[in-house]
């Protein structure tokens, strides 16, 4: 049956193996130099890529957790909080019971409108957080503190959460970089150990020391020409999903069956 869905199964094999070992792994620079690009060259507003960002998160994490449905969103101050926000609301529109941790809020109207939204959804935002309250309320955390502008180390008010993060027992999903871990080098000795990882845009040099079980690349809405500009080489995505599985072995699975 595969024979018939393509010229052939090596040609497949061929191109996945390409596609899952060529994709480029940015630096910190490159990826803040995208950034720029897609908002300026390209016209894009940071609302429509955290929309699109947040809600390929919520869907990968659907594929992945169809039954953990109480999930704890931490939010931190950037963009990458911005997209935990979003995650969140669709979330919720899926029938999950997403609760939001976000310490340290800005007056920022695009991230007081996100919460707003979400508020009006009665997603509680929670005002501690330790490994017994995830331990005790939540089936999945997903980590959206920091994204490719962090800057080592923690700064003190984050340190008790990235702790909390580093104890709890239960499974991680990191938005675009595992917070705390070193953007280009990856993790830190006392880094958290996310199980997924869902890169955005394009991943970043940390992802390749990434070996948690699930590996995405979500955020389908980079122009070609830039993917061309920045040799990206991004892996196609699957008909019309908005995330795509850099797990090379995952992809040849679900193709054969
Ligand atoms: N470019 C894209 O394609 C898209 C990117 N998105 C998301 O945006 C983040 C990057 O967002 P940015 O606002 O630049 O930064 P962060 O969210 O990573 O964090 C900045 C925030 O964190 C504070 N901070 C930095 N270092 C530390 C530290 N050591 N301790 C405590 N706090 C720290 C800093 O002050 C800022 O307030 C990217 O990763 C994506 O997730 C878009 O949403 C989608 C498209
Ligand atoms: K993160």
């Amino acid at each position: 049956m595969f024979f018939n869905r393509n010229k052939s199964f090596l040609s497949f094999v061929h191109r996945l193996i390409l596609s899952r070992t060529m994709v480029r792994y940015l630096n910190q620079d490159e990826a803040i130099n995208i950034d720029v690009q897609l908002f300026s060259k390209y016209r894009f507003s940071v609302d429509q890529l955290m929309e699109l960002a947040g809600l390929s998160c919520a869907n990968a994490i659907v594929e992945c957790y169809p039954n953990q449905k109480k999930v704890l969103v931490c939010c931190g101050p950037g963009n990458n909080g911005g997209d935990g926000l979003v995650c969140a609301r669709h979330l919720r529109h899926y029938g999950y019971e997403p609760s939001i941790f976000y310490p340290k809020r800005t007056d920022n109207q695009l991230y007081q409108n996100l919460t707003h939204q979400c508020q009006s959804l009665d997603i509680p935002f929670i005002e501690s957080l330790d490994e017994d309250i995830i331990n005790k309320s939540y089936d999945l955390v997903v980590d959206a503190f920091f994204g490719f502008s962090f800057k080592p180390p923690v700064r003190d008010t984050f340190v008790p959460f990235m702790k909390a993060l580093r104890k709890t027992k239960k499974p991680i999903c990191s938005i675009d970089i595992p917070s705390g871990w070193n953007v280009e080098t990856g993790k830190p000795t006392d880094g958290i150990e996310p199980e997924m990882l869902i890169s955005l845009t394009a991943p970043k040099r940390c992802a390749q020391s990434f070996n948690g079980k699930f590996h995405y690349l979500g955020g389908r809405f980079v122009p070609f020409q830039l993917a061309e500009e920045f040799k990206l080489h991004l892996p196609d995505f699957p008909g019309t999903s908005n995330f795509v599985s850099l797990k090379f072995a995952k992809s040849l699975v679900l193709y054969i069956f």
